[in-house]
């Protein structure tokens, strides 16, 4: 009845909530949370407190100003016994003045490098009483007397996390095909240069350098759709399996979700920096709007788990899956590639043997990892100082794994929707998953001429494969980015909107500046003048 409770009232806007676990001590280690909720079963009461500085919730976006509610994840003691970190709905202003309720302290964490509309807020509680029911007891549960009822299942509690880091994937599809759009449109309406004196500049999109920095972004943008759609899919079904009791699905789907959220995070972050300097000094204005789509991938890079953080998790679960199949046992579906003992084959330049030699990569990773923990445990380090010591080789793993995942269900979504797709269609779809497998295969080839038998003529070929679907890709390259049909009113682009009319609209944001309201700006009396006067 919690759910009757508190939904509808935050459906209707009556609850407007944040997710309030990161303190200003802790981020990622949540078992170190040092907010407290101590249950008093005379009152039937939890105390929430806030015994540190370093205990306050630092960084849940909206907090400021904006909720008057939050999930607060704390420390649950009752009976005198801490029974870990427990999420607890709490109201913290008072819902017609929006003051702050007693006991309670919340405020603006100050400036940050983007998202500056997200009123990242602080809190702070000096022993706030909130009635049991503020507990969410779907998993555990505390009873009237105080007794302590655990979940059947303790990671249940991170379970929220997952649900972001799945969508976050999707996100990162759109964000950057709002970069390429932007971009690439801009690469079409920017003439520069002459290379042929008797020929006028040319559209920069024509450049293969230009080509290089933005192309893979689009392919990047279908990709990371076609998986977050694959990713939600498998949360729903291990969701399905999580409500009538079964948990055995919850661990591989925690494993992709950490892998493929810091992995596409990063690309979308370092692919739209990239469209924002493809644009030259432009892409450096605001009215771009390519600094501030960075400053939003960038941050996704953080939260939802601090991307290292999250390849570890991926790679705590690619070893534990090594050391399960070396004894025979079954794998989950994402992992059973890694007990391929078979000879590794000779190199094919094409989609599936690149797929697999992807997959070579990541069980190779894994086996070197899995060996040199052995071999320092064996020595007499400690597991977890060997685990430290192996752990940049661990994160390498991890996204050797996560690009698998992304170069197979890439390919084998597209493969399997082509068929209802008109024959262009199809075949253009089909170039965007070449050039994604062929990039990135040249991108990691070091790892590609470690783990499988690729030789030197494979890769001259897979640079000519490359540079063949630049020029393929070309002719249908603004085509492809309409096909996102951003309005420009989403874009907020002064260089991607559909008319193209860059240079007009960039001089009308520059003439809307305050600073351009008068000819001559005061900095000039009170500080130029008096200075050139030698008066300051
Ligand atoms: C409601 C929302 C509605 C709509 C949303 C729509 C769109 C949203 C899309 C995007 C959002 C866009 C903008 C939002 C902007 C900002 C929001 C940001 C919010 C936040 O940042 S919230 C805070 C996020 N914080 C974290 O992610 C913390 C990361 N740290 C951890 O997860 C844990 O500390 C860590 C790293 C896992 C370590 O914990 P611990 O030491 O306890 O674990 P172990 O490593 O020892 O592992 C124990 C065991 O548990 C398993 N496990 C760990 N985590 C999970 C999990 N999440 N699920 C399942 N299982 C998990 C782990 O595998 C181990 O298992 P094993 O022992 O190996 O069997
Ligand atoms: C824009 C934005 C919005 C946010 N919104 C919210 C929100 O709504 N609600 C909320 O609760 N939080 C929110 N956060 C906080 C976010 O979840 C945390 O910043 C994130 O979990 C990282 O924790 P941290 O900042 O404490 O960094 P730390 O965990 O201190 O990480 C710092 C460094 O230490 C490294 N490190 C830490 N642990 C390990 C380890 N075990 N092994 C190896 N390296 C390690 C990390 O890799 C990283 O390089 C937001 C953050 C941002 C930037």
């Amino acid at each position: 009845e919690q759910q009757e409770k508190w939904v509808p009232r935050a459906v209707n806007m009556e609850i407007i909530g944040t997710y309030a676990q990161t303190e200003l001590g802790h981020g990622t280690f949540l078992r170190g949370l040092e907010t407290t909720a101590t249950y008093d079963p005379n009152t039937e009461e939890f105390v929430l407190n806030s015994p540190t500085l370093t205990a306050y919730k630092w960084w849940p976006g909206g907090l400021a100003h904006t909720a008057n509610h939050c999930v607060v994840v704390a420390q649950l003691h009752s009976k005198g016994v801490n029974h870990g970190v427990h999420p607890f709905i709490v109201q913290i202003r008072d819902e017609d003045t929006h003051m702050p309720l007693p006991g309670v302290k919340v405020g603006e964490i100050g400036p940050k490098l983007s998202f500056s509309t997200a009123n990242n807020g602080f809190l702070g509680f000096d022993n706030f009483r909130v009635p049991r029911d503020s507990m969410l007891m779907k998993n555990a549960q505390v009873l009237k007397d105080g007794t302590y009822v655990k979940s059947r299942l303790s990671k249940l509690t991170y379970g929220t996390m997952v649900f972001i880091r799945v969508m976050i994937v999707t996100d990162m599809a759109y964000y950057l095909s709002v970069g390429a759009t932007i971009a690439i449109r801009y690469s079409a309406v920017r003439h520069q240069s002459k290379p042929k004196e008797n020929e006028p500049e040319p559209q920069i999109l024509d450049y293969v350098t230009q080509q290089h920095k933005l192309f893979i972004a689009l392919a990047s943008s279908h990709a990371f759709r076609v998986t977050g759609q694959w990713l939600w899919t498998t949360f729903v079904r291990v969701n399905k399996a999580l409500t009538s009791g079964n948990a055995d699905t919850l661990p591989e789907l925690h494993a992709v979700a950490c892998c493929l959220k810091a992995v596409t995070t990063r690309d979308a972050a370092s692919m739209v920096e990239a469209c924002r300097m493809s644009c030259g000094g432009h892409g450096y204005m605001t009215s771009s709007y390519l600094p501030i789509l960075y400053g939003i991938t960038t941050a996704a890079c953080t939260y939802e788990g601090e991307n290292t953080v999250l390849l570890l998790q991926t790679a705590r679960s690619l070893v534990k899956a090594w050391q399960k199949g070396s004894k025979g046992k079954p794998l989950s579906p994402t992992e059973a590639y890694l007990m391929d003992k078979s000879p590794v084959p000779k190199w094919e330049n094409t989609l599936d043997g690149i797929i697999a030699g992807f997959r070579r990569v990541s069980a190779g990773k894994v086996q070197d990892c899995v060996s040199k923990i052995d071999k320092l445990v064996k020595m007499g380090t400690s597991y977890e100082d060997a685990w430290n010591q192996t752990s940049v080789r661990l994160v390498a793993a991890s996204e050797a794994h996560s690009r698998a995942v992304i170069l197979a269900t890439f390919r084998a979504e597209v493969s399997r929707a082509a068929a209802a797709l008109s024959p262009p269609l199809a075949r253009v779809l089909h170039q965007l998953v070449h050039l994604y497998t062929v990039y990135w295969a040249l991108e990691r080839v070091g790892d590609l001429l470690l783990y499988t038998s690729i030789a030197e003529r494979d890769v001259q070929e897979l640079q000519q494969q490359y540079e063949d679907l630049l020029q393929k890709i070309r002719p249908n390259t603004v085509g492809l980015v309409d096909a996102f049909d951003l309005r420009d009113e989403i874009l907020n682009s002064t260089l991607g909107a559909y008319d193209g009319r860059v240079y007009e609209r960039l001089m009308e944001e520059a003439l809307k500046s305050p600073l351009n309201a008068e000819p001559v700006n005061q900095s000039f009396h009170k500080y130029l003048k008096p200075f050139m006067q030698g008066k300051l």
